[in-house]
């Protein structure tokens, strides 16, 4: 289980292909994630801090676009409810299969960890069971539009009383000079963590078709319309934040 430094748009591409969850991909995702996503690792920790406290005995946590499990390993490390257990979903074959080696790493290190099922599917043809805690860590915002308010109203369905829902989303702002501007720190944010104007400049070219992001008022509207109650941002560093949606 080696993690390689990212450097997969290093070199001038003639032909670029969209962004996928590929081989190459899962090689370098922990170093790509962390030096792309401003506040990764606390957003990562925190949530299984707040998942201890939405936890209910014997139902399930979802991890839904899972990755390689870094979400999974934090409800782990905190969730302490009796009877819970943890279902990560992701479609990437690549993702999973390297997922499955960190949570077995995972489980030789350390005793009484929740059980957990890592599973190789589409999350929109996802049977839910009764959760009480459902994370979308930077995964809606790879699902179609139009997909996502009937995603949202089924895990909006599928959660217990005093579960919740955590949603970390990169920001788009209806506010041209406020997106114009945090874009700018993003791309200064991607510079300080060593990536080169060319690296930034071909990941956003190969992200453009497959990741839309939504502005902050398009989150909470779609949530209220799925039946959430309460929309709460915990989480915000430049254009990417965490909110906290209760049934
Ligand atoms: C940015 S990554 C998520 C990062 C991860 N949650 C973490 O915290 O490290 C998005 C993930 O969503 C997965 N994904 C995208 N669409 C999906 C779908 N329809 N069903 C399942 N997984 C999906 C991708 O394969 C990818 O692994
Ligand atoms: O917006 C960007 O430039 C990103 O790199 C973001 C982002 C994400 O939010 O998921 C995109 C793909 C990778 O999974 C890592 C980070």
């Amino acid at each position: 289980m080696t993690t390689q430094p990212d450097r997969l748009f290093a070199q001038p591409h003639s032909e670029l292909q969209d962004f996928a969850f590929n081989e190459d991909v899962v090689r370098v995702f922990p170093d790509m994630i962390k030096r792309s996503v401003p506040g990764y690792p606390t957003i990562v920790e925190n949530i299984g801090v707040l998942a201890a406290q939405f936890a209910q005995p014997n139902s399930v946590l979802y991890d839904l676009g899972s990755s390689l499990g870094a979400v999974t390993q934090a409800l782990r490390r905190h969730v302490r409810t009796e009877g819970c257990r943890v279902i990560a979903v992701d479609n990437s074959h690549a993702m999973v299969e390297r997922c499955r080696e960190y949570l077995h790493a995972q489980d030789s290190m350390f005793q009484e960890l929740l059980p957990v099922d890592v599973q190789e599917g589409d999350i929109l043809a996802l049977d839910f069971a009764p959760a009480s805690l459902v994370a979308l860590n930077f995964t809606l915002q790879f699902i179609e539009p139009e997909q996502r308010l009937p995603l949202l109203t089924r895990i909006r369905q599928a959660l217990l009383p005093g579960g919740a829902l955590i949603l970390s989303e990169k920001l788009r702002f209806a506010d041209e000079q406020q997106h114009a501007l945090l874009t700018d720190l993003h791309i200064a944010f991607k510079r300080a963590n060593g990536y080169s104007e060319l690296e930034i400049a071909q990941k956003r070219s190969a992200l453009e078709n497959v990741m839309k992001p939504d502005s902050l008022e398009q989150h909470r509207e779609r949530l209220l319309a799925a039946g959430f109650s309460q929309v709460v941002p915990w989480f915000q560093c430049l254009n990417f934040a965490s909110l906290v949606a209760l049934p």
